[in-house]
């Protein structure tokens, strides 16, 4: 962890998550109290915002979504707007996460139009950014994340952000990358964010569990996590916060 940012653990439910199941995993966590030095947030999916919102601010556990729309209102079926996250108390919004760059083809041009929605009605976005494992063998990684962060250009450089780097390759897969590689990653990152103008967090995502959390968060550069699997079990997740308590103390 480095300088005075607090360390974000953010779960990310993907496609997970039905009703009884959020009111498992809130009676569950919330017998924890919120810690001091990490910050916690959920993302269920959108039919979890209102009804998770009032138990998690109660928590002082953040509420974000997963994808947004970057028009305000109007003919868009199925798609939701920054000011309807708003109004279920989000404060963040995942974008341009790698299952929706390869499955649904969001472009970059896209991710750019969404940051500025997001931050036109106060959300903050986590900038999702990876490379794929054919990318990483090929030795272009850091032209890969370079390009991607490049959305950021001439973006107001105060605006809410936080960065999650996630090797296409870890996620999902039971495979994290190595110390050597979050460590040399997560440098090139600030680097770049610094080139572009921005001192922001970097979180590190892919394959994040209670066993491997620890030495992950423990890597120069790494300010928190983005933990999709092992968010969606209460014990699991509290055990990730609890390594990150560690790492901050
Ligand atoms: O948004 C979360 C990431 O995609 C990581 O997912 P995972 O922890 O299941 O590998």
């Amino acid at each position: 962890m480095t300088g005075s940012k607090r360390c974000l653990i953010a779960g990310n439910w993907k496609m997970n998550g039905l009703l009884q199941e959020a009111r498992d995993f809130i009676a569950a966590f919330g017998s924890n109290p919120a810690p001091e030095s990490v910050e916690i947030a959920l993302m269920p999916p959108f039919t979890l915002l209102h009804p998770m919102s009032a138990q998690l601010a109660e928590m002082q556990i953040e509420l974000g979504a997963q994808n947004v729309y970057y028009e305000d209102k109007g003919a868009f079926t199925g798609s939701i707007c920054p000011l309807m996250l708003r109004d279920a108390g989000c404060h963040y919004v995942i974008l341009g996460h790698s299952e929706r760059r390869s499955i649904i083809g969001e472009s970059n041009a896209q991710i750019r139009s969404k940051l500025n929605a997001s931050w036109l009605h106060g959300l903050e976005p986590i900038l999702c950014i990876g490379e794929t494992l054919e990318q990483r063998e090929r030795g272009i990684t850091n032209m890969v994340l370079a390009e991607q962060l490049a959305v950021l250009k001439g973006a107001p450089k105060n605006a809410p952000l936080t960065i999650a780097y996630e090797p296409v390759w870890a996620i999902g897969t039971g495979v994290t990358a190595t110390k050597e590689q979050v460590t040399e990653t997560h440098a090139f990152v600030h680097e770049e964010l610094t080139r572009l103008g921005h001192d922001c967090r970097v979180l590190y995502g892919g394959s994040v569990n209670p066993g491997n959390a620890e030495e992950l968060l423990s890597c120069p550069g790494v300010e928190g996590a983005l933990v999709g699997g092992a968010s969606l079990k209460a014990d699991s997740f509290m055990q990730i916060v609890k390594a990150a308590i560690n790492v901050a103390s």
